[in-house]
């Protein structure tokens, strides 16, 4: 058994920019409490990076994205892995835990355009890429004469998208472009009534096989307490209500001195039947108090909603 200043450990990350930045943010994190450490990334190609003329939501939803690195933890080709908490399904397998969750980016949408400085100014016809359910149904409640176009692959591809005039407006979230660098092309942040964001949007979680106790002590200090919090509140509320690309859902949690406040949403995707919810709690109370918004929502309404959006993808 080596000491933790020597050890060497591997990051399974996906290869897109942003991965990248993220994996190797974590890195530099690592590096910085131990700094003897070896700390070498493993790129990986995953399923939802080579898929790229469907919407998520038809090909099997997030778990696209970390599935393969989940198989280079299992085959101890790496120690860690490194995810947008967004991205990461609402139930881990059996064996895998999330051991941190680093200090959340802005969680919020942005609004990116061209020709309009915000999202009040787009004309009726208007076409706007996104292939998020949660964006495109908050989309439609408020702004029923824009025309929502899918908008798929990495940060870059969808910027160039735009830059090509497929698009007048594209919504990102604001925490990949800030990451790569393209802070300045955000013309508008959406605030959370505009646009809720989507559970753990922002927050990076470190996972791991739930038996290495060795790293859970390791990674500790890059644990955020308000950050896991929040997350945790957002990602009870979303595992409850069945959680995934396939709902059209918003759980978004702030954390004011150990004070959580959660607010949530479901919709149909064209933005009808929006049910709302929010309730406050201790961070201590993370995970009921997403349960307890979940129920909230539920019995406002939400599960017939769910019930339909089934009954549809059945079809
Ligand atoms: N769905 C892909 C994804 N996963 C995480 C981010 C952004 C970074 C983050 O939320 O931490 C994005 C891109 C986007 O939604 O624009």
């Amino acid at each position: 058994m080596t000491t933790a200043a020597s050890q060497r450990l591997v990051i399974a990350t996906r290869e897109s920019p942003l991965a990248l930045w993220q994996a190797n943010h974590v890195r530099d994190r690592l590096l910085a409490l131990y700094p003897d450490m070896t700390v070498e990334l493993l790129g990986m190609t995953t399923k939802g990076d080579q898929i790229l003329d469907r919407t998520l939501n038809k090909i099997g939803g997030k778990g696209l994205f970390v599935k393969e690195l989940e198989a280079a933890l299992a085959e101890g080709r790496a120690d860690l892995a490194v995810h947008s908490m967004k991205d990461v399904p609402m139930v881990l397998p059996e064996g895998f835990a999330i051991a941190a969750i680093s200090e959340r980016e802005t969680p919020y949408d942005a609004f990116v355009s061209n020709r309009y400085a915000s999202l009040a100014d787009l004309p009726a016809g208007a076409v706007v890429g996104t292939s998020s359910l949660r964006r495109e149904s908050q989309l439609r409640a408020r702004f029923a004469h824009l025309t929502i176009k899918p908008l798929r692959g990495n940060l870059g591809t969808r910027l160039g998208k735009l830059d090509a005039g497929e698009f007048d407006a594209i919504i990102l979230a604001a925490a990949g472009l800030k990451r790569l660098g393209y802070a300045e092309r955000i013309r508008e942040t959406l605030s959370a009534e505009d646009s809720l964001p989507a559970p753990g949007q922002g927050a990076l979680g470190i996972e791991i096989l739930d038996a290495r106790d060795d790293l859970k002590a390791l990674l500790a200090p890059l644990n955020h307490a308000a950050t896991a919090a929040c997350v945790q509140a957002e990602r009870a509320l979303s595992r409850r209500l069945g959680g995934s690309c396939q709902i059209p859902l918003g759980a978004f949690a702030e954390d004011d001195d150990g004070f959580l406040r959660l607010r949530g949403f479901v919709a149909n995707p064209d933005g009808t039947d929006m049910v709302y919810a929010e309730a406050n709690g201790s961070r201590a109370a993370a995970n009921g108090l997403g349960l307890q918004v979940a129920d909230l929502l539920l019995t406002e309404g939400a599960a017939e909603v769910l019930k339909r959006l089934a009954t549809a993808a059945a079809d």
